[in-house]
């Protein structure tokens, strides 16, 4: 699904208007209508509903919900907040078709809400483009003030929230629920935004598709339809040969479950064969716990370039995919071992963990990366490794830019991870959850990424179906375990679950 900036929005509804039979009146109409059978539907006829509009069409919007809602017999009380001079003319047309509307001209004219209820937010939408500020901002605080007695629903976007710049410091409405017009925004993928739009929901308001099939856009949700192309169904006649043999580099002294996990999930995730490199103190973890993979094993208590027969580094071109990090440790040794397999190595490999806090350590090691690897940091490795930004826009910004400098695709982790690709696009996954928020979560997803390359797959389509998988498979897990109890070790076991999910 493309993700579009508030002007292509407004491009795809002026679009619509010029190409189908509907004026602009009835599009707004069309999109009230959506929101107010969703409230109905959702929080029934009983309670009163409070729906506070703006000047603009987001306004506008909130007029029709009001006449809509009163017209099937419901409690409504409309309040206009006089924010800017003059009313959008949709508004102005909606305000004379529902008249029956308390005008707000400054704070203390708030009025009371006595009995709990609902509160639907129609002050700003995509229409924003600066901090909302004075008396007007005031009132997006008492509306947050009150979002603990009435549930706050946002019509398009939190009023305050800008669809594509940091609102990090705005002032802005804290919704429970926002009923978002056909698309979703760039700034509900922002974990610094969460909170305000609250539950996100898209509302079909029939946009013309033809808009949305030719604009451009660098941003994108991962969804069905982009895995269901990417997916490949194994060959009746593969042998193990034809999925290739995959290297795991991971673990060390007291971190060996980094491999396992790794291991284990590049296992499932359908490579054809698992090798795994562990320091001597893992051997035989490694093979009493994952008993399909090899193990190669090193002198050292991490990786490093002593290793036992039958494996040395100058094997390493050998091997259709490598992935390095999980717990492998920051010695210099490791970073020694590191460098000449960057020298050594040229297909795609997939870096994480302790190979990207190396690299942060000696920045040189970047440039040596192969083309089109994938890197796969958390927050506070892309801040080792690329800096700190003011806010988490800057920082997406930050992400497409080395992403496209140095020929990498780079997983910014969280709850939609980002995956900036270096033709410049960045796709979002939509799937997992917090219970994923456990330790080993991200080895399991270095084993999937590296199972998947190693298999063939390119390192763009790899991303995508491996965040997907893994997240999925997060998803699944918790129908049985819940989130709270989820570990590591449950994603890996229900890949099996996920990879059926998307084969159905
Ligand atoms: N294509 C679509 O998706 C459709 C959009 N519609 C609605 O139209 C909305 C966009 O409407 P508009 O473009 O009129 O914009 P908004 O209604 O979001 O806000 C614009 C109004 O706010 C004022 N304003 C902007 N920034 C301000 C600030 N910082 N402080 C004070 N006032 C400020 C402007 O002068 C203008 O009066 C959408 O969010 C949606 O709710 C729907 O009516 C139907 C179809
Ligand atoms: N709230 C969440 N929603 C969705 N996915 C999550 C959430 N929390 C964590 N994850 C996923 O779990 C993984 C955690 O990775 P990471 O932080 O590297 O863990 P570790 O280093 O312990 O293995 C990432 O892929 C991340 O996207
Ligand atoms: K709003």
């Amino acid at each position: 699904m493309k993700i579009l900036s508030a002007q292509q929005i407004r491009e795809a509804d002026a679009y619509t208007i010029e190409h189908e039979p509907v004026s602009s009146l009835q599009l707004m109409e069309r999109a009230a209508a959506e929101c107010a059978g969703w409230l109905v539907h959702t929080f029934g006829e009983a309670l009163p509903y409070y729906i506070f509009c703006g000047m603009g069409n987001n306004g506008g919007d909130g007029l029709v919900i009001a006449r809509l809602l009163h017209e099937a017999g419901l409690s409504v009380h409309a309040y206009m907040v006089h924010h800017s001079g003059k009313p959008s003319a949709d508004n102005a047309a909606n305000q004379e078709r529902f008249p029956d509307v308390y005008h707000i001209h400054a704070l203390p004219e708030f009025p009371d809400l006595p009995e709990a209820g609902i509160i639907v937010d129609a002050i700003f939408g995509t229409g924003l483009s600066r901090p909302v500020e004075g008396w007007t901002a005031g009132i997006l605080h008492k509306l947050n003030d009150l979002g603990t007695k009435h549930t706050i629903v946002s019509i398009d976007m939190p009023s305050g929230l800008m669809a594509d710049q940091s609102s990090l410091h705005a002032p802005c409405v804290h919704a429970r629920y926002t009923l978002s017009f056909e698309f979703y925004k760039l700034a509900f993928l922002l974990p610094e935004n969460a909170a305000r739009a609250g539950s996100v929901e898209v509302l079909r308001i029939g946009l013309h598709p033809d808009y949305t099939a030719t604009v451009q856009t660098p941003y994108h949700l991962t969804d069905g339809h982009i895995i269901r192309t990417i997916y490949q169904p194994r060959d009746p006649f593969a042998h193990k040969g034809t999925y290739g043999h995959a290297l795991v580099i991971a673990g060390s002294h007291g971190k060996m479950g980094a491999a396992i996990l790794a291991t284990k999930a590049c296992l499932r995730a359908g490579a054809g064969l698992v090798s795994v490199h562990v320091p001597q103190c893992g051997y035989n973890i490694l093979q009493s716990t994952v008993p399909e993979a090899m193990c190669v094993t090193d002198e050292e208590i991490t990786f490093s370039s002593q290793f036992h027969e039958p494996f040395r580094l100058h094997q390493a071109p050998e091997y259709a995919a490598i992935g390095i990090g999980p717990g492998i440790g920051t010695h210099t040794a490791t970073a020694g071992a590191l460098e000449k397999l960057l020298q050594l190595y040229h297909k795609p490999m997939v870096l994480d963990a302790d190979a990207l806090n190396i690299i942060s350590a000696y920045p040189a090691l970047l440039a040596k990366i192969p083309e089109d690897s994938i890197l796969t940091p958390h927050p506070r490795e892309f801040e080792r490794l690329f800096g700190a930004t003011d806010n988490q826009f800057d920082r997406l910004r930050l992400l497409s830019a080395k992403a496209v400098e140095l020929r990498l695709y780079i997983l910014l982790k969280g709850r939609y991870s980002a995956m900036a690709c270096p033709d410049g696009a960045v796709y979002f996954n939509p799937t997992g959850n917090p219970g994923m928020a456990t330790g080993g979560s991200g080895d399991v997803l270095t084993g999937i990424l590296t199972g998947l390359l190693s298999q063939g797959y390119a390192p763009k389509a790899a991303l995508l179906l491996g965040a997907w998988l893994h997240g999925l498979a997060g998803d699944q897990a918790v129908i049985d375990i819940s989130e709270e109890a989820l570990v590591a070790e449950d994603i890996v076991y229900y890949l099996g679950q996920a990879w059926l999910n998307i084969q159905k």
